[in-house]
């Protein structure tokens, strides 16, 4: 196993001069060197083989006691210095100080194939950031967050990704519904990759803390390695910068809507500034589409980060990495002109996404119409919509009146659908089948291009609790068999036809299965 490091991060950023593994505030300094915790006896699960590839490591590297001791925190690589990074973050709308990396611990950054990759264990042990927190992860969260990590890169989702998960031999205590009753579980690990883990909360943390002189560093730094066709820093490029990490932003959330992916915990500190779905923690997926549907427990009062206010909570964070990025700047308007851009986007970006969700490829001015209804009707009654959307590309548009009994599937209570229901689609049918004939597309044709937009399978939140649940008794095949599904998310795959189907009742209300706590 040999890795061509070059740890830019540690080399070019300031680093926090105690090296005591203590909690505290961190002033001046992007990251704090901090070991890996030992753990008791540990076992992979599983092992990313695409990841494996992207780093330059071979099947057989993956099987070596060497590659288990290094993805686990038990042996640190000679010439690498493991370090937690220093960021802040707005959560759930509120300023809340320094945060930074509790429970990850970033082993060390490579470049293969001309690219470059940050290696990064979760749940590796206490940090300086470590607040309240005992640095650890669960089984259960690291395989939702192993498994969804990769089906998103499938699905063509901006994200981090995943190359192992483990279990650390070690017990875990954790009030998992935040009733009073706490339970010991499955220690893991799950070796994260990405270009870089900067988060909008990195750089919010220098401003809060009126640290320009760090601020600068940072953004300089960031320019330079990830968004280095900007050229040299300026206050012109600190607002291009800014203008593209917004565009990157819109994109992700635009994917995220497409899919019917919920975060469920857009603070800033899990908004990647590169724009990469970052922190699988309470996610879920759409199943039942509802734009006021969120997974996360700790949400369930406010629901600020639904299913529909995604965007705007996109925009918000945007907000907060203005202000911050603003001491740079020190002019408002052209930051105005990017968030107000954003939202200008977004109405643009988000039709031409449902367009293409419908197989439209021309431009009617109607559409936005069609589409306003379509989303109505998805919430007359309970409605899959991976299985609606997926169906309909074998709509008929020579044969509307056909169209309900196509996507009759996708409904969760059949008996629900009554005279009324049904008029509501069929009315909406005839529309689009009108609308289809502006189209030069065949029907055939039409349905190819449609399922590559709309998914056929995704991880639904019941397939993780049953990997979840054969897993922690010792059986990990089901992971193995998510993990290959997924791979290919558009493509029909007759043996893994149970997967496309609608979440079982037994799901409905079962904790991990339809709502989750931020306990992991
Ligand atoms: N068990 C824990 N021990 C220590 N710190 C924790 C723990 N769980 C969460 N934190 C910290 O609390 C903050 C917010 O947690 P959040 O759930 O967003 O992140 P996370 O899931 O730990 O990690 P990431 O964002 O890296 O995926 C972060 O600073 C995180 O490191
Ligand atoms: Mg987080």
């Amino acid at each position: 196993m040999k890795f061509n490091i070059k740890d830019r991060f540690i080399k070019e950023l300031p680093a926090d001069p105690i090296l005591e593994n203590s909690r505290r505030q961190v002033l001046k300094a992007c990251f704090s060197y901090v070991e890996p915790k030992k753990t008791a006896k540990p076992e992979l699960l599983h092992v990313s083989d695409e990841m494996l590839t992207n780093l330059g490591l071979s099947e057989a590297d993956s099987h070596s006691e060497h590659f288990l001791n290094v993805f686990t925190g038990n042996t640190v690589l000679e010439n690498t210095k493991p370090y937690a990074m220093c960021y802040g973050g707005h959560q759930f709308g509120n300023w809340a100080g320094q945060l930074g990396d509790g429970r990850a611990i970033n082993l060390f950054e490579i470049e293969h194939d001309n690219k470059s990759w940050v290696l990064q264990l979760k749940g590796a042990g206490e940090t300086p950031y470590s607040r309240s927190g005992d640095g650890l992860a669960v089984l259960r969260s690291s395989v939702r967050e192993y498994l969804c990590s990769e089906a998103m890169y499938h699905l063509g989702v901006p994200t981090t990704r995943a190359l192992s998960i483990a279990i650390t031999g070690d017990n875990v205590l954790r009030d998992m519904l935040y009733d009073g009753n706490s339970a010991y579980e499955k220690g893991a690990v799950v070796s994260r990759i990405s270009p870089s883990f900067l988060r909008f909360g990195s750089y919010e943390i220098f401003s809060s803390r009126q640290d320009v002189e760090s601020l600068k560093t940072l953004v300089d730094y960031t320019i330079k390695h990830h968004f280095s066709r900007l050229g040299a820093p300026s206050k012109e490029t600190y607002i291009q910068f800014f203008a593209e990490v917004s565009q990157r932003t819109l994109e992700m959330i635009i994917h995220w809507q497409r899919v019917g992916f919920v975060h469920g915990v857009m603070n800033t500190d899990n908004m990647s500034i590169l724009g990469l779905t970052i922190d699988y923690g309470p996610y879920g997926w759409l199943e039942d589409f509802s734009y006021g549907w969120t997974p996360n427990t700790t949400d369930i009062q406010h629901k600020r980060y639904r299913y529909g206010n995604q965007p705007n909570m996109g925009l918000w964070n945007l907000y907060q990495l203005a202000n911050a990025l603003y001491p740079l700047i020190e002019d408002a308007e052209p930051l105005e002109t990017v968030l107000n851009q954003y939202k200008t986007d977004f109405d643009v970006e988000s039709l031409k996404m449902m367009r293409s969700k419908l197989g439209l490829e021309n431009e009617d001015e109607l559409d936005k119409l069609l589409i306003q209804d379509l989303e109505d009707n998805l919430q007359l009654s309970e409605t899959d919509m991976t299985i609606f959307f997926r169906n309909l590309s074998r709509f008929n548009k020579e044969n509307p009146s056909e169209g309900l009994k196509i996507v009759a599937d996708a409904f969760y209570v059949p008996t629900e659908i009554s005279d009324k229901i049904r008029q509501e689609w069929n009315e909406w049918f005839q529309r689009y089948a009108k609308r289809l004939q502006n189209e030069t597309l065949s029907d055939a044709d039409r349905r190819i291009q449609m399922n590559t937009i709309n998914p056929k399978y995704v991880l639904r939140n019941y397939m993780s609790q049953l990997a979840i649940d054969d897993a922690d008794k010792g059986d990990y095949r089901l992971i193995d068999e998510l993990y290959q599904l997924l791979k290919q998310p558009y493509t029909e795959q007759p043996k893994y036809e149970k997967w496309f189907a609608k979440r079982p009742d037994w799901a409905k209300h079962k904790a991990g299965c339809s709502m989750l706590s931020c306990s992991s």
